[in-house]
């Protein structure tokens, strides 16, 4: 576990050869670093002991659990946080400019701590020194990479949040209340662990600090003593990003890829290629992920995934960073990586908040504030090691040898006879934490102390997204490949069961039953491919905009100009082989049209796919889609105008697959056809095709025969094309409006 921890601090050095801080100490808030050890490990260690036992975990608990593995660590804690809050800003004289000299200063010291801790811990008992180098950025290379902004203290104050659910069976609506007044506050330079039982509320509370879900929550939530106006959600978002649980990474586009994307969406275009080019390295090189920067994000580890999405927040150099469950799914080692970096870019000013399941005791201890919640109420919040005492003062001791994040799972879930609410109420009591207002620093005023560069404008957001586009269809070469293999295939396949009907007076119902099959396949293939793979494109599309990566419009736009022109390239593999198979007119008149209206329903399908993708999970929109264009399919074919009901007649006039059906029927048999040739044809019992010249009548033999039979004889060119049109404008901008409701509905 240790060695590859240590790995990805060795790829840093990469860039950021070795250096051993110089004065870590004084200013330090971790601390860590006052007794501690920036250089050496048998000085933190002792330390850590003495204090462990003095501060910390006196009764019991001390023997075994602080002897264990925790010690070396606690000290860094024990001693640091405190006194590095009391040194550095919370007195408030100082504030920023105190914080700038500690943060910079801290990281270094602060790691090593618990690098060094972890192996006291788990490697050396006896306290020998370890052996090892541990490869961090200097101050001067930390500002480097993330230029200083403002100290954001988080203050929350009766936050409540109530969902709203509707019972099909039962047909009632129930309300539950999920968060019940929880408040409390998240400070800048500390890591925050919110941790409770299953159900406890933890993502809840974090999506409605992080804005990102407002939905039936009331409260308040302060921004260094300014309250967030939720209704006008950029000022706080400019200064966090959020990232949640699922990678929502496109795992086509390599690592390095997605990174100059996000640098170029994010930093905008006045810095100069060169400084984002560097800003990438430097910001891989702090994840460590150098080395891995041709690798498809699909390819990644689940830890490398998540140190990535990471890395693409933290472009803009965010002050506050909100994690879903960031270690769920990884191994004990690449959770460790993952919180020592967390706790790394919270030493660096940060206020870094993330929900997490029992930790182990280690990895427990690495959290500076914990913030404990129980069926929607706060149950602990201050100082890791202060939660075992406080439980003891409620006479649950927790055992020695034992983990005290399971400690607290077990308590909360009222193993120990303690209901949640009398815990809650002792927690309320025994917080000591007075909400600190950093001076000088509000959402304003931020923008002074650094802001990130102007991001990309709309039409270069345009251009990146595209070319992002190009690139993934590109590399979806299987994708593609199947769908154009299925489209010729099916072509080759309605070509020869349908051959030569197109020419022949005999089988023009026949060719009317070609031409409805193929709009029908077109239309499926045009709606099914999106309406599967959009759902999955959400989920991206809701982090990068919610972190706000570029607009809505640059977006939408981007993508429907990837996909309309490979639809369409599709239609023609199908529509050559087909046309020419069944032995349709060889007039480029009638063949344009019965291209242009074939392609048409196939692109406004593609956006009932985006419609239905957006609007509805993907086990209704895989239902639905096709439903309604069987519906519309209907008219016009299976039923002529004159039959339909009066009430059904709007389904008729709007149905952009009738317009497209009869477009083509009429492209084949009108605009003066000449009389067919009609060349009877008969199956023989041992499938040999037998003309029978002798048959003379012939039903269709003049074209517009069909025409008038099938009540389409008016039918003309451009109010048909109109209507499609029509039709797929309105799903397109219903498609927009769906989608930026839902990116926006909080
Ligand atoms: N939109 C919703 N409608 C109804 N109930 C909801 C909704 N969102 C959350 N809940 C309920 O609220 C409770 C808390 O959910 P939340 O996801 O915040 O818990 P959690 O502590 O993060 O759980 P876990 O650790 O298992 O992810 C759960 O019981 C959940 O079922």
């Amino acid at each position: 576990m240790a060695s590859r921890m240590l790995a990805a601090f060795d790829v840093v050095g990469d860039i950021s050869p070795v250096s051993a801080p110089t004065s870590p100490v004084s200013n330090g808030h971790p601390n860590g670093a006052p007794n501690g050890h920036p250089n050496g490990v048998p000085n933190g260690h002792a330390n850590g002991h003495a204090n462990g036992h003095a501060n910390g975990h006196a009764n019991g608990h001390a023997n075994g659990h602080v002897n264990g593995h925790a010690n070396g660590h606690a000290n860094g804690h024990a001693n640091g946080a405190p006194n590095g809050y009391s040194n550095g800003y919370p007195k408030g004289t100082n504030g920023l400019a105190s914080r700038k000299v500690s943060l910079a200063d801290s990281p270094t010291v602060e790691l090593n701590n618990h690098i060094n801790g972890h192996h006291h811990s788990n490697m050396n008992n006896n306290g020998a020194p370890l052996k090892q180098k541990c490869h961090m950025l200097t101050k001067q290379q930390t500002q480097a990479v993330f230029p200083k902004r403002a100290a954001v203290n988080l203050q929350f104050s009766d936050i409540t949040c109530n969902a709203v659910t509707f019972d099909v069976p039962k047909r009632r609506i129930y309300r539950k209340q999920i968060l019940h007044g929880v408040s409390g506050e998240f400070r800048s330079g500390e890591l925050t662990a919110i941790m409770g039982p299953s159900g406890a509320g933890k993502s809840t509370l974090l999506n409605v600090l992080a804005g990102f879900t407002l939905r039936g929550a009331a409260g308040q939530v302060a921004v260094n003593g300014q309250v967030r106006d939720d209704k006008r959600p950029q000022a706080f978002r400019r200064l966090c990003c959020y990232i949640r649980q699922d990678d929502a990474l496109r795992p086509l586009l390599r690592v390095q890829e997605l990174m100059v994307l996000a640098a170029n969406l994010r930093l905008g275009y006045t810095l100069s290629g060169e400084a984002k080019r560097n800003k990438v390295r430097e910001v891989l090189a702090m994840l460590g992920l150098r080395g891995h920067e041709d690798t498809a994000a699909g390819m990644l580890s689940g830890g490398q995934k998540k140190r990535l999405s990471i890395a693409l927040e933290l472009l803009c150099n965010p002050c506050i960073i909100f994690l879903d469950e960031p270690t769920t799914g990884l191994d004990s080692s690449s959770t460790t990586q993952c919180v020592s970096l967390l706790k790394s870019l919270a030493l660096q000013g940060r206020t870094v908040v993330c929900t997490i399941h029992q930790p182990s005791a280690l990895l427990f201890e690495m959290f500076d504030h914990l913030y404990a919640v129980s069926a929607g109420r706060c149950v602990y919040q201050g100082d890791v090691k202060g939660l075992v005492p406080f439980l003891g003062t409620q006479g649950m001791l927790c055992p020695p040898y034992h983990n005290p994040a399971d400690f607290l799972m077990e308590v909360s879930s009222g193993d120990f006879g303690i209901g949640v609410d009398a815990l809650a109420e002792a927690a309320a009591k025994n917080s000591s934490r007075q909400p600190v207002v950093l001076p000088g620093t509000t959402l304003v005023e931020d923008e002074i102390i650094s802001s990130p560069p102007p991001p990309a404008a709309m039409y270069m957001q345009f251009y990146l997204l595209l070319m992002r586009n190009i690139t993934i269809m590109r590399r979806d070469v299987s994708g593609i490949f199947l769908r154009a293999f299925m489209h010729i295939f099916i072509g080759f396949v309605f070509g020869y069961l349908y051959r030569g009907v197109g020419n022949n007076g005999h089988d023009v119902l026949a060719n009317v039953v070609y031409l409805y099959g193929s709009n029908l396949f077109l239309v499926y293939t045009g709606q099914m491919a999106v309406t599967l793979a959009f759902p999955l494109e959400v989920d991206v599309l809701t982090r990068e905009h919610f972190n706000r990566w570029y607009s809505l419009p640059p977006y939408l736009l981007s993508v429907i100009l990837v996909e309309l022109p490979l639809q369409a390239v599709l239609c023609t593999t199908y529509l050559v082989p087909s046309y020419l198979l069944t032995a349709q007119p060889l007039d480029l008149f009638r063949a344009t049209h019965f291209y242009t209206f074939a392609t048409l329903a196939s692109l406004t399908a593609q956006g009932c796919g985006f419609l239905f993708g957006a609007t509805t999970p993907i086990t209704i929109s895989v239902f639905l889609g096709p439903v309604f264009a069987v519906l519309l399919s209907i008219f016009g074919f299976c039923i002529w105008y004159r039959d339909i009901p009066m009430i059904f007649m709007w389904l008729y006039h709007i149905s952009y697959f009738r317009a497209a059906f009869q477009g083509c029927v009429y492209a084949m048999y009108s605009y003066g056809r000449a009389l067919l040739p009609c060349v009877p044809r008969y199956k023989g019992l041992h499938n040999e095709t037998t003309e029978l010249h002798h048959i003379t009548y012939c039903h269709y033999r003049a074209p517009v025969k069909i025409l008038n039979e099938m009540d389409i004889s008016g039918v003309d060119f451009w109010e048909s094309v109109c209507t499609i049109i029509a039709f797929c404008s309105i799903i397109y901008i219903a498609t927009v409006f769906v989608i930026w409701f839902r990116l926006n509905r909080r």
